[in-house]
């Protein structure tokens, strides 16, 4: 009950006045349908006995408003659910996003942490708002159940009984039923994402070019059927066991409800029961069952949703950040930006990426981080920039204001103000401000040449007048983002991957010049940047193998000087790489 109480809590807390209105609304419309059995039975007494007319008439006017009450109540407590709904679930949904955003980013490689995630979006639209309902409608069942039952056992307790057996043989089947679906649907849901990649690859842009030019549409197509069919075949199946399953149950309980309608009827006839009673007996038993339905579907349904809750709250629960915010003394002290401590981290289960690192980032100091693909240089500079929470060891900052450009940036289809402003915020409507990180990161003469300037929308998904940028220009702009803030750290994860030789060229320069006197952090497989440096760190295997400047680490003849050397020889320049 404890995850019952932490939901409801938040949605009393911001919506009270449509809680407490669903709440009542509930009681009313359970409590009217003992009251309409009242009534019946009265109207029936009267015309029985022969009453006065206007006695009848203001009965049956009763009825008859019970009856409206009871679709009016109806449409009432929808239009309060949707409020509901609509207003907690886009606050919790800002709380779902805020939890991904601070998330470790390794999560979102996993793919349990996906499902969380895709399994969240149900709860916070309907699961949650389903569950209070439930809530709702438990609470208005129970009062519901009191009243059928208090009218029913004064014409006799074992009519009572033998509804209450009735009802619990209605829900064993039910609960069967139910159980074996959950079962199924949690079986399937891996099933089902897969299925979902599938369709979804079909349908994307970015992989219709590896469809088309390797002709694997009916090879992919197989695959999706295939997934498809395995899927539809165990739904099937599924559904045709319940189906007899349930044909065979319901002539079992067509029976029983009939036996009972028949020892009422004999009832009638031996008249230890008038006919009035036979009727609110009859219709009595129905509200019985339902009840009895009700409370077992609520306590099945609170099971379910229990695992759901859990799920959500421990998703939204934020995590401890990777790296202490704030300024350092110590660090301060010592003139350093950033120092990592025997630092590991690894990838899930993975072996580790990150062995053991002990590395420090002087105010002012530019180092280049260089090493063979996978040594671990993108994954160490996601760890500094805070992306990644070290697995061990000890990560401490000790500046302002730090950016950070990677090599899989993100491609936003928003405006080219939006794209580049959004490395400052505050200043994203700063024209100026843009314009100059545009310079800097070398995309502004072609950002001139679109008619709407920075107005232009980058990509074609929304709008049609939107412009497809090459990669290249792409990166130019994901560069201009880090030219937006005045930083003091920066750090960049091969900003040139996708650049032409002179651009590249004129991005390290732009870095060397704009980012003069600031600590820079750069990922380089350019091993010519890195004599640019202040310091080298050349790493291999997760580790930092050597460090020092170009001079002395071609001096120690170790590692970077035959990396270097290998790189060099595809040079005419010869030691002059580039
Ligand atoms: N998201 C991930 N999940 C699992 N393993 C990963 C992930 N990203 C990187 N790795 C692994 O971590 C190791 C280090 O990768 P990393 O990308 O840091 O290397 P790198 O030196 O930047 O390589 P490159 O020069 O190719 O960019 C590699 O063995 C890689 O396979």
């Amino acid at each position: 009950m404890k995850e019952y109480i932490w939901f409801l809590k938040i949605y009393f807390r911001h919506q009270p006045v449509t809680m407490v209105s669903i709440l009542l609304l509930y009681i009313l419309m359970y409590s009217l349908q003992p009251l309409e059995l009242l009534l019946v039975q009265r109207i029936i007494v009267s015309l029985g006995h022969q009453s006065e007319i206007l006695a009848i008439a203001g009965l049956i006017l009763a009825y008859i408003l019970v009856y409206s009450l009871k679709n009016i109540q109806y449409s009432f407590s929808l239009l309060f659910i949707e409020l509901l709904e609509n207003k907690v679930g886009a606050m919790l949904q800002r709380s779902l996003f805020d939890a991904i955003a601070k998330a470790d980013l390794c999560k979102l490689d996993q793919a349990d942490y996906l499902l969380q995630i895709e399994r969240a979006k149900d709860t916070v639209w309907f699961k949650l708002t389903n569950a209070v309902n439930d809530v709702f409608h438990f609470l208005g069942s129970v009062a519901g159940f009191c009243m059928s039952a208090l009218i029913i056992v004064r014409l006799g307790v074992l009519y009572l009984l033998a509804f209450i057996v009735l009802g619990l043989l209605y829900n064993y089947f039910v609960k069967k039923n139910t159980k074996e679906h959950i079962d199924l649907m949690k079986r399937q849901e891996h099933e089902d994402r897969k299925l979902k990649y599938l369709s979804n690859l079909m349908q994307d842009r970015s992989n219709q070019k590896e469809i088309r030019s390797f002709k694997i549409f009916d090879w992919l197509e197989t695959k999706r059927l295939g997934k498809f069919d395995e899927i539809r075949d165990i739904d099937l199946a599924f559904s045709k066991k319940w189906t007899v399953i349930g044909c065979l149950w319901s002539g079992l309980m067509i029976g029983l409800e009939n036996s009972i309608l028949l020892v009422m009827c004999y009832g009638v006839a031996l008249t230890t029961l008038t006919v009035d009673q036979l009727i609110v007996l009859s219709q009595g038993q129905g509200q019985i069952i339902v009840g009895i339905n009700a409370f077992a579907e609520f306590f099945s349904q609170a099971q379910k949703n229990k695992i759901y809750i859990n799920e959500f709250k421990e998703l939204i629960t934020p995590e401890e950040s990777g790296i202490p915010a704030g300024p350092n003394p110590a660090l301060a002290r010592a003139k350093t930006v950033m120092e990592l401590q025997h630092v590991s981290f690894s990838y899930g289960d993975h072996s580790p990426a990150l062995k053991d690192i002990n590395l420090r980032v002087g105010k002012g100091e530019s180092i280049v981080l260089v090493g063979e693909n996978g040594s671990g240089k993108s994954t160490l500079a996601k760890v500094m920039a805070g992306l990644l929470k070290p697995t061990e060891g000890i990560v401490r900052k000790n500046c302002a204001t730090a950016t950070a450009a990677f090599q899989d940036y993100a491609k936003f289809e928003f405006s080219v103000r939006d794209n580049v402003g959004i490395g400052d915020v505050t200043r994203i409507n700063d024209n100026d401000k843009i314009k100059e990180a545009t310079i800097k990161g070398q995309i502004s003469h072609v950002i001139e040449q679109y008619p709407k300037r920075l107005d232009t929308i980058l990509g074609k998904k929304f709008d049609a007048d939107g412009i497809d940028m090459s990669e290249g220009q792409w990166q130019k702009v994901a560069i201009s983002r880090a030219f937006m803030r005045d930083a003091d750290f920066i750090i960049f994860d091969e900003p040139s991957a996708s650049l032409d030789a002179l651009s590249e060229i004129q991005q390290f320069n732009n870095i060397g010049k704009y980012f003069r006197g600031k600590s820079v952090v750069l990922v380089s497989h350019r091993i010519g940047i890195a004599k640019l440096a202040d310091r080298i760190v050349f790493m291999k295997h997760g580790e930092i193998v050597e460090e020092g400047t170009h001079a002395e680490l071609m001096q120690l003849n170790g590692e970077y000087c035959s990396f270097f050397m290998n790189q060099a020889k595809w040079y005419d320049t010869g030691d002059q790489v580039i």
